[in-house]
């Protein structure tokens, strides 16, 4: 668990997602989610920032497990398909490349029927311990 009120994984956010993920070998990442009525864009199907929200949150957790402290620098995402209000959904993310200031990281989304419905890459940004004061997580 992340924050408790992180709005993709809190356990305390009455209107978060509460998305659980979980850790495998090689510093990839998995979580499930179902696509909830309240979260729609177009009719019957889910808003595309929720979708960016929930690759966002996967990239952000395989630097998590590595204990590091990171931002999303930059976040690209392409919608591949559709995804309707009430299918389940894997989220997975993984580590592409590592420096010391930089994870590059990319991550997907597809349906329990294998359909790929969304992809991103993201670049997290390795916090130095004055950027954690600034943005007020020196003790997160
Ligand atoms: C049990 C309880 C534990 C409690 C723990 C609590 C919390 C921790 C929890 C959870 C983790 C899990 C869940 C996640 C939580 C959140 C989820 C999602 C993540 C986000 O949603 S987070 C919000 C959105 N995010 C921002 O709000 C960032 C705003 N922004 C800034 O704060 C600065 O902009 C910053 C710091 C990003 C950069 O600072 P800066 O500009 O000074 O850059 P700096 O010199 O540090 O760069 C170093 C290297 O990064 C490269 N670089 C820099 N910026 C880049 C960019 N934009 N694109 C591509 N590369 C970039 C440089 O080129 C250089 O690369 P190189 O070393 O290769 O030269």
């Amino acid at each position: 668990m992340g924050s408790h009120h992180c709005f993709v994984c809190g356990d305390k956010n009455p209107k978060g997602l509460h998305v659980h993920f979980e850790q495998e070998e090689g510093g990839a990442v998995h979580a499930t989610y179902q696509c909830d009525p309240t979260h729609q864009g177009w009719p019957g199907i889910q808003h595309g920032g929720i979708t960016s929200a929930l690759l966002d949150e996967a990239c952000a957790y395989v630097t998590y497990f590595q204990g590091l402290t990171c931002m999303t620098g930059q976040l690209t995402v392409q919608f591949h398909a559709p995804i309707h209000v009430g299918e389940t959904l894997e989220i997975r993310a993984r580590p592409v490349r590592v420096t010391r200031r930089l994870m590059d990281i990319e991550a997907e989304i597809v349906s329990r029927s294998g359909e790929r419905k969304a992809s991103a890459q993201a670049k997290m940004v390795v916090l130095t311990a004055r950027q954690q004061a600034q943005a007020g997580l020196s003790n997160p």
